[in-house]
């Protein structure tokens, strides 16, 4: 009974309260309007400002990059190498080449030690990829490179699209593919002209129509028309896919779009790729279904058929099955990957040989005592491939010094591990730095100086036994299935060129003391002018 008395007595008070609070409210509307406010930003302020510059409390004894020192570094308009050689080089001391970063997903732990690195790329319990890794939403790398394909998923699913995609991988080396290619390059860069040639954009067209035809048969034909309606949309959506800025604020590339025209007709040109690769994939599947049975199907060699042709196969054997949407987001990946990191290291080994002549003029020698003296075109084959020991270091020492992914794709980790003397929580975001990595003086020697004697005549500097220095192609079971085939494309490729051509970087180049790039996950050299100069 006394309980209840109390309680009513205590609503009574607390309505007699709620009554003089109100009509003080209305009578000072404006000031209560004020004060809100301000408690409102700065709370807001309070809360961007620490998100900004403090990371969550289990990692702040970290040395970290901040949201700001990003910002700065994107407004000043700094390339890759510089903002790690000036951000990330000088903390790489403080707590074993590990450090933190910001990224879309918020801060994350970034590895630049040889043996983080291989506990972390090893260990797929332990440190998994995230499926949703590139967002959820609408963002153009998301829409592009997001859902499940064999390069995000883990576990019974990754092996599920690894039976499909790996005969693709094990079986297509298309030498004869690339060699033609190589040889319409040529024809394009006479088009183009010779002298103060970009060549990010001969490679571009090159390893474009090399993973048309080896992906999925399909001529983009960018070797052959200077104005390709292909390259140009793709161009667009690739260029504004890594852009630094709305890979962090995905929110402006989604629903936001609308504020940014170029970034809408990206939308357009991907969705218009998208829908291509849809067709495909449909028209294809009919193809291999009519023809599997058929007499004299068998005997066309494996090494002649793409990739999609290959999958499709490997389902009609009994490999298991993908869908129309999951075999399209495998090619879109191979497409991606394919095709941009290969051109993007063959663009620096030129110019990293524009810079070096004594070693292009190395690269020469070697190309011509395999292939021949003769001033004319020869086309290698798989084995004239194989003896290619100098030009295979120049590539290795261009994926050190320039590869052309910034980092592997990021993991979180499952439960809290010792990463030497640190605790990494449960629950961190977490990847490779293969940049830092590759450029870390605690794991190179010289660390930025090219110097493919480096894999020469001594122990191999590649190996993985103590921990992965050089990660150009990750490591463990996500390790990238596409290697052979990128070295065989690009030792085609350079020994051809070199055959073909001298070259020299003009006198206003800005990668004199060292390569300069842009971009940010995926990189591209800026300003790749060189002067060629035919042989023949
Ligand atoms: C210079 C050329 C290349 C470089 C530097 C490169 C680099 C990489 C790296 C670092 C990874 C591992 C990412 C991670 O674990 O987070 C990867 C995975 C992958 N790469 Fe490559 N790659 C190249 C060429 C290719 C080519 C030519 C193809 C296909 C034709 C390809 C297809 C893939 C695929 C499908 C994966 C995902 C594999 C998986 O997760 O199981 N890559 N690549």
């Amino acid at each position: 009974m006394e309980n209840i008395k109390a309680n009513i007595m205590n609503r009574i008070q607390l309505s007699e309260f709620t009554e003089v609070y109100i009509s003080y409210l209305e009578k000072n509307k404006k000031t209560v309007c004020s004060i809100t406010a301000a408690i409102t930003v700065t709370t807001l302020a309070r809360y961007f400002y620490r998100k900004l510059t403090v990371p969550p409390k289990n990692l702040r004894h970290l040395p970290r990059v901040t949201y700001i020192d990003l910002l700065k570094s994107i407004m000043q308009g700094e390339g890759i190498y510089e903002r790690k050689k000036r951000l990330v080089i000088p903390i790489l001391d403080k707590a074993e080449g590990l450090y933190l970063e910001p990224g879309h997903l918020g801060w994350q732990l970034r590895s630049t030690n040889p043996m983080h690195n291989k506990i972390l790329l090893a260990d797929i319990e332990l440190s998994p990829k995230d499926e949703n890794i590139f967002g959820t939403g609408g963002s153009l790398v998301c829409k592009f490179l997001g859902g499940k394909n064999v390069g995000t998923v883990e576990g019974e699913e990754w092996k599920r699209h690894r039976k499909i995609t790996n005969p693709a991988f094990h079986n297509a080396l298309p030498v004869n593919i690339f060699s033609r290619l190589t040889q319409k390059t040529f024809g394009m860069m006479e088009k183009m002209g010779l002298e103060n040639l970009e060549c990010s954009q001969f490679c571009e067209r090159m390893t474009l129509d090399a993973i048309g035809l080896a992906g999925f048969d399909f001529d983009f034909e960018t070797v052959t028309k200077l104005d390709s309606e292909w390259l140009d949309g793709y161009d667009k959506i690739r260029s504004r896919m890594t852009n630094l800025f709305f890979l962090l604020f995905q929110v402006f590339d989604d629903e936001l779009k609308w504020m940014f025209p170029s970034r809408v007709e990206a939308h357009n040109q991907l969705d218009k790729l998208l829908a291509k690769i849809d067709g495909m994939v449909t028209d294809k599947r009919t193809s291999v279904t009519e023809k599997f049975n058929s007499p004299g199907y068998a005997s066309v060699p494996d090494a002649e058929k793409d990739f999609l042709t290959l999958m499709l196969e490997a389902e009609m054997q009994g490999e298991g099955k993908l869908s129309d949407l999951e075999l399209r987001r495998n090619v879109v990946g191979f497409f991606f990957a394919g095709h941009d990191t290969t051109s993007t290291a063959l663009a620096f080994a030129i110019a990293q040989l524009g810079r070096n002549k004594e070693i292009q003029e190395k690269a020469r020698a070697e190309a011509c005592s395999i292939l021949g003296d003769e001033l004319s075109d020869v086309l290698p084959s798989k084995e004239d491939i194989k003896q290619m020991t100098y030009i295979d270091a120049v590539i290795k020492e261009t994926l050190r010094l320039n590869s052309p992914l910034s980092n592997t794709v990021l993991r979180t980790t499952t439960r809290d591990v010792a990463l030497g003397d640190y605790i990494i929580p449960q629950g961190t975001y977490i990847d490779v730095d293969i940049i830092g990595t590759h450029m870390s003086e605690n794991n190179w020697d010289n660390a930025l100086e090219f110097n493919p004697k480096r894999y020469l005549n001594q122990a191999d500097v590649t190996s993985t036994k103590d921990g992965l220095k050089w990660t150009p192609f990750g490591y463990g079971s996500h390790q990238c299935p596409g290697i052979n085939f990128s070295y065989a494309e690009q030792k085609v490729f350079l020994s051809m060129l070199l055959r073909k051509f001298e070259w020299e970087l003009p006198q206003d180049t800005i990668h004199r003391d060292g390569c300069v790039a842009g971009g940010y996950g995926t990189i591209k050299p800026v300003d790749n002018r060189v002067n060629f100069k035919k042989r023949y």
